[in-house]
């Protein structure tokens, strides 16, 4: 009895899985502490090339909803940044929280942002397939985008429409033509460190690319992600609020930027 109350202590609600990671060296998210972050001259510009009929679906998985793509060739890539290789889009999804204090995974010296977007990405030259790069320490990478609250965006709002269709866990909606770019800020700036998953399995296997510059969108949209459920049809409603990881200790790890 006694260890089981402590593993359910050291379980986070969201899903019952560890909140910390034995021997986890480089867990996500983090603080980005702007001042501490070192600027780092040999950090190429991030090259994004996605083809919007990559696009497979929108499921809500019960912890998120994750728009999915169709990975089985080079078409929607990135390559560059602190990258070696070119990596796969595999899915994107996103974290916010019940109301506009809160929200993102990662804060930017401790401000939350009302949500965050990550882009799934894998190191399709090395490894077979994405089970594999998730296991990897360089097999994942994930480009982070905050979002604040401002503007109507256009380009989230055809996501948006198509939320009520998965507002259940485990439901799932076609969705065929969508450039996740229209997504990602011009501006080139970023910030870039060793990382992990922030869900299940939590493995130490991303390369985070931050973007500096957030996008905007409005309070409506944010409403909408809010309107989404943890559970299943038929089971008493968990409104989909508030799935995000709590910060991670930075360890023996330097965040850098790749501007002054
Ligand atoms: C070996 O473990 C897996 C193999 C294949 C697929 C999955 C599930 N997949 C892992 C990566 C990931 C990563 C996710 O978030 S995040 N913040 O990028 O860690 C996520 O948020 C809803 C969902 C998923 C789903 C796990
Ligand atoms: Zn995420």
């Amino acid at each position: 009895a006694c260890c089981s109350y402590r593993l359910r202590d050291a379980l986070h609600p969201l899903w019952q899985s560890p909140l910390t990671i034995p021997g986890g060296t480089r867990q996500s998210p983090i603080n980005i502490q702007w001042r501490d972050s070192v600027y780092d001259p040999f950090l190429k510009p991030l090259k994004i090339s996605y083809d919007p009929t990559t696009c497979l679906h929108i499921w809500n998985n019960g912890y998120s909803f994750l728009v999915e793509f169709d990975d089985s060739a080079d078409r929607s890539i990135i390559v560059g940044g602190p990258l070696e290789n070119q990596y796969r889009l595999k899915q994107f999804h996103f974290h916010w929280g019940a109301i506009n204090e809160w929200g993102s995974e990662h804060t930017v010296d401790s401000k939350f942002y009302p949500a965050e977007l990550h882009l799934v990405h894998w190191n399709a030259v090395v490894y077979p397939t994405f089970e594999e790069a998730v296991m990897e320490g360089n097999g994942l990478a994930v480009i982070g985008v905050f979002l604040k609250l401002g503007a109507h965006h256009e380009g989230l709002q055809t996501l948006v429409d198509a939320l009520p269709a998965v507002k259940h866990k485990d439901t799932v909606i076609e969705f065929d033509v969508f450039d996740p770019s229209c997504l990602i800020p011009s501006c080139p700036d970023y910030w870039t460190y060793a990382g992990s998953l922030t869900t299940p399995p939590l493995t130490e296997s991303v390369t985070w690319i931050i973007k500096k510059k957030p996008i905007e969108v409005d309070e409506n949209q944010l409403e909408a992600f809010r309107m989404l459920l943890f559970t299943s049809d038929g089971e008493e409603e968990k409104r989909m609020v508030d799935n995000f990881r709590p910060l991670q200790p930075l360890m023996n790890r330097t965040v850098r930027s790749s501007f002054q």
